[in-house]
This record gives structure tokens, C-alpha cells and sequence, in this order.
């Protein structure tokens, strides 16, 4: 069953300003683990508060669970949106909050969220408002996972959480996911922390999604060369490259993964390797264009 769909929506923030979301179609699956992800700016942040309701359209039509989500009784009851601006009431203290929640959320979780508060040692007695970036976003993910509501959108959950929380939250991400399939979405700007999670991945660029499916088939879009570098370079003159490393005489080169099983046989008896690449490699190539890495800055600064 399709659970999220956008069909030709445009949102621009004011009447004739540029639109942040272009004409944007796609649709999402029920119980499929989604990552959004995107250059800063792109319109992540707008996707996801479109989907769960909180902002109108300008032109188009979103539709969760066959509604329009925006004043949608039924979309808010079985949504929940997780990022940084979530507040909650100054004068409960975290224990109560997780009461409320309790009577808000039909599919609380309360075994979970009662673990997940004593893991990352919370005190019962403190106030949402005095913790830290961290820290509160710790909460509010704990809030997002034990809600297991049919549709959890995570914006950026792990702002501010150190390298240690952010590897517990994502294991708890997934180990929950897998025991109460739901429909998931994740922005991240770590797509290298996350892509071992994701089943597929929604890219957003320019107002449009570029690429939409299988997470595995964004990592089989790009390949690695490597070898020595006059070699290597003499294969890439007539494609286009995303950026290169030189060490001592060899290179990696990253590029389209174009070539015919001629051609690769043609490199490997040349010595030169095809190395799949982790979709973040893909990621950071389809959403850089042809300017190459930071090294080609260096590089040409040289030779100009
Ligand atoms: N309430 C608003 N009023 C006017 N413009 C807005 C508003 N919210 C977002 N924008 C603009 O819309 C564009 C997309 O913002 P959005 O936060 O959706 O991007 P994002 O991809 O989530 O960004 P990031 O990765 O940096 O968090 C930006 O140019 C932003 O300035």
C-alpha cells in the first residue's frame, strides 16, 4: 500500500518567491526504512513538514494514507515528526512528558521508552527545556521511536548527539524497526553513518527528486578506478570524473559506472581496479555536479 504521495507539488514560502519544491512527484510505500537526503537547503526539512501536516502546498497534492495531510485528523494521529523545534510543556517534568505521551500515542511503547530513558540516563525529575542540544534531541528521538506510529518522520534526530549516542540511537532505530515494520523516514547529513540502515533512499536536489529507490541501486550508479595514475587518467579523459585521490603513483578516480564488460576487461588487463563505492560516494557525485573534490581545487590552483 502507498502510504506517502506527492503529486506535482510546488512550495515556494512566499506568493512569487522562488520555489523551494519544484513540481515534485513521487510516492512511498508502506513499512519501507526511507532516507531524505540532500545538500543543505535542498528542502528536506519542507518535504517532511508537508508530509506530516504541518504546512500547505502552493500547488499540488501531497496525500498520506489517501488524505491530504494538512488538517487531517487522522494523518496527525498516526504521524509523528521527531526534529529540533519539538517542545513540550515547561512545567512537566521528563517522567510526565513520557505519561502524556503514553495517553497521546495509541501504540505507546512504554517497556521501550522507559528502557531508552534509563540507557541514556535520564533523571526522571528533569525539564525538557534545561537540556542540553544533545540531550534534548536524545529525548525527542526516544519520544519518535516509542510512539510506533505507522508513519515516524526523523528530521535530523541526532543534532547534537555525540558519535556514542548517535551509533546507540541508529541500532535502536533499527533493531525497533525491524520488530514494528513501519513507515520510516530519516534525514541525515551522515548518509555514511545510516546507509547500512536505509532500505531506500529519496534524494532531493533542486526542487526535484533525482534519484528515488533502492539504496543499493544508488551505490551501483558510481565506481571507483584505481591504479596507476597515468593509466587510470588516460581512461577517464573522455568522462566525466567526481574528484580524485592521488597516492604517490597511484589514483582513485570516482566515476560513472558506464562501462561495458569489454571495458572492464580492457582496465583489469591495464591493472587498473574497479572498486564498488558506498552510496555516500554516489551521494556526494550526483549532488556536486562535475566540480570534482575539494583535492581539484587545490589541484587547479597550481595550473592556473
Ligand atoms: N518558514 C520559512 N519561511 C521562508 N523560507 C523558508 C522557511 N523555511 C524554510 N525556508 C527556506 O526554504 C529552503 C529549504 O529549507 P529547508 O529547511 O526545507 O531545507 P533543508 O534541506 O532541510 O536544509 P538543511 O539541510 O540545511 O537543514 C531554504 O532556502 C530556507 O531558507
Amino acid at each position: 500500500m502507498t502510504a506517502i504521495e506527492f503529486n506535482n507539488v510546488t512550495k515556494s514560502y512566499q506568493s512569487g518567491a522562488h520555489s523551494v519544491l519544484n513540481h515534485m512527484n513521487f510516492s512511498i510505500q508502506e513499512n519501507v526504512l526511507t532516507g531524505v537526503i540532500g545538500r543543505n537547503g535542498v528542502g528536506k526539512s519542507t518535504l517532511m513538514k508537508l508530509i506530516a501536516g504541518h504546512i500547505k502546498v502552493s500547488s499540488g497534492e501531497v496525500r498520506v494514507f489517501s488524505e491530504n495531510p494538512f488538517n487531517s485528523l487522522k494523518v496527525s494521529a498516526n504521524t509523528i515528526l521527531v526534529d529540533d523545534t519539538m517542545s513540550f510543556s515547561d512545567k512537566l517534568t521528563l517522567q510526565q512528558i513520557l505519561k502524556e505521551a503514553d495517553r497521546f500515542y495509541a501504540n505507546w511503547d512504554a517497556r521501550l521508552a522507559k528502557r531508552l530513558f534509563d540507557f541514556f540516563s535520564f533523571h526522571p525529575f528533569a525539564h525538557h527545556q534545561h537540556l542540553s542540544k544533545g540531550k534534548k534531541n536524545t529525548f525527542n528521538a526516544i519520544i519518535g521511536l516509542a510512539a510506533h506510529c505507522p508513519l515516524t518522520i526523523f528530521d535530523e534526530p541526532t543534532t547534537g548527539m555525540d558519535t556514542v549516542v548517535r551509533k546507540d540511537f541508529y541500532r535502536a532505530l533499527l533493531k525497533d524497526y525491524i520488530a514494528h515494520p513501519r513507515t520510516i523516514l530519516l534525514s541525515s547529513h551522515h548518509l555514511e553513518e545510516i546507509e547500512d540502515l536505509l532500505e531506500d533512499i529519496l534524494l532531493v536536489r533542486d526542487g526535484t527528486i533525482p534519484f528515488h529507490g533502492p539504496i543499493t541501486d544508488l551505490q551501483d550508479m558510481y565506481v571507483k578506478l584505481v591504479g596507476k595514475e597515468e593509466k587510470v587518467r588516460a581512461h577517464v579523459v573522455e568522462r566525466s570524473s567526481f574528484g580524485s585521490q592521488v597516492n604517490g603513483s597511484f589514483i582513485e578516480v570516482l566515476v560513472k559506472n558506464t562501462f561495458t564488460m569489454d571495458e572492464q576487461a580492457r582496465l583489469n588487463e591495464e591493472g587498473i581496479t574497479i572498486v564498488p563505492v558506498p552510496a555516500n560516494d554516489a551521494y556526494v557525485a550526483l549532488t556536486s555536479g562535475s566540480k570534482g573534490g575539494i583535492d581539484d581545487v587545490f589541484n587547479s590552483a597550481t595550473t592556473d
